[in-house]
């Protein structure tokens, strides 16, 4: 009796003791949203009468203060992310993208597929590097005398296509023995030229080549004999043939060299399955195909962005009549090359539709993983 007598005291004392400490609120319960809603409304709209009144409208008007600014840092987080190649490559929003490369095959694949080889004698001794490149075969620079392929590796015989090699005392680092090339595929207007402009800005071992460009530049050429022909292809929409367009890009590629550089952007190439087999033949092993990097677009966009270049490019395709032509083209014959490019995992998508710098975050990133051994 005696010892239930003093609980009940102890209780009250608690009880008044919590009170002062203003911890007796009675209102809703936490997950009672509409009550809790009322509460801190109250808070600016009736004055509380007493302390535990005000100390109420406080606790509900908190929980709808830390839900908001919660999801408003989660949402401007989504709408102005971080331009970093790290959030861009594990952001949620590419989360499902990845996810459906490991089922449709399009991610690169774990393990090597062919052997890659290095002369580990002449990496440790660069200065008997290959002469400077001739004229006529791009196959015939063995190691251009150009920036290097900057990565570390602890062997030659690394899994990456750069020659790399490393000795006790210092690591060599060498050119390519081939140069490289990465296709620049996308819609017209995705945005192609303005990220390969980017590139070769930020890398100087890079040089950006694009098929229409050199078709242009051809066509102004008052002793071309295929100004004409390549004016009413452009016009149309159409692909010229690939005799014209890999003869460009070869003599660009070996003025390229001739400057000190070993990694081209071939941007606008293969556009269809004659492109494909003119570099086959043309170029063939004599330059090492890296992989593709993919602006992906809508077509709305596309058209959107192309009808605002047309104000200031003056080019003849830069009108509706001849986007609409060019898209058409695009997706009857360059898709095709793509699933190509695909099934022998070289295809890096790359989402088009952000803002340039947004896109240009994710091109650095994917970029390395076409060229792992590279600095960018
Ligand atoms: N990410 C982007 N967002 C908005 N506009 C862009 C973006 N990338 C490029 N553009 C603009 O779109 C137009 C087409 O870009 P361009 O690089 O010439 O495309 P492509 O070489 O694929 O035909 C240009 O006017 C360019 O300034
Ligand atoms: N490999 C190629 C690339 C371009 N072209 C022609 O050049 C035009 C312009 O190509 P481009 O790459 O400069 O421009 P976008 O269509 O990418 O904006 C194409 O529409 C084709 O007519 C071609 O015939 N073959």
């Amino acid at each position: 009796m005696a010892t239930c007598s003093l609980t009940g005291a102890r209780r009250i004392l608690l009880h008044r003791w919590v009170r002062q400490l203003g911890d007796s609120v009675q209102g809703p319960q936490l997950m009672d949203l509409p009550g809790n809603w009322q509460k801190a409304k109250e808070f600016f709209t009736k004055p509380a009468l007493s302390y535990g009144q005000y100390k109420q409208q406080c606790v509900s008007l908190r929980i709808f203060a830390f839900s908001g600014i919660c999801g408003g840092c989660v949402l401007s987080l989504a709408m102005f992310p971080p331009k970093s190649s790290y959030w861009i490559t594990w952001s949620p929003l590419y989360w499902l993208s990845y996810a459906k490369q490991c089922f449709t095959g399009a991610a690169p694949p774990l393990f090597l597929e062919k052997q890659h080889g290095a002369q580990v004698a002449a990496l440790l001794r660069p200065e008997t590097q290959a002469p400077a490149p001739s004229d006529t075969d791009v196959s015939t620079v063995a190691v251009a005398p150009a920036p290097a392929a900057t990565t570390t590796a602890t062997s030659a015989a690394s899994a990456s296509p750069c020659s790399v090699a490393s000795s006790a005392s210092a690591t060599v680092l060498a050119a390519p023995a081939k140069p490289r090339v990465v296709f620049v595929l996308g819609g017209p207007g995705a945005g192609k030229g303005t990220q390969c402009a980017k590139i070769c800005d930020a890398y100087p071992q890079w040089q950006h080549i694009s098929a229409g460009d050199c078709l242009r530049a051809e066509r102004q050429d008052p002793n071309s004999k295929d100004g004409e022909l390549i004016n009413s292809y452009i016009k149309d929409g159409k692909i010229v043939p690939v005799q014209i367009t890999v003869r460009l890009l070869h003599k660009a590629m070996q003025k390229g060299q001739k400057e000190g550089k070993t990694d081209f952007l071939i941007d606008g190439f293969p556009r269809n399955w004659d492109n494909v087999n003119g570099w086959e033949e043309v170029i063939g092993d004599s330059a090492e195909v890296m992989g593709v990097l993919f602006f992906e677009a809508s077509l709305a966009e596309m058209e959107k962005r192309l009808l605002g270049r047309s104000v200031t490019s003056g080019r003849v395709d830069d009108n509706l009549e001849s986007i609409r032509k060019r898209f058409a083209t695009y997706e009857k014959e360059t898709k095709p090359i793509l699933e190509k490019y695909q099934k022998e995992h070289k295809v890096f998508k790359i989402d088009a539709m952000q803002s340039v710098d947004f896109v240009w975050a994710h091109t650095q990133t994917k970029l390395r993983e076409v060229v792992p051994c590279q600095q960018v």
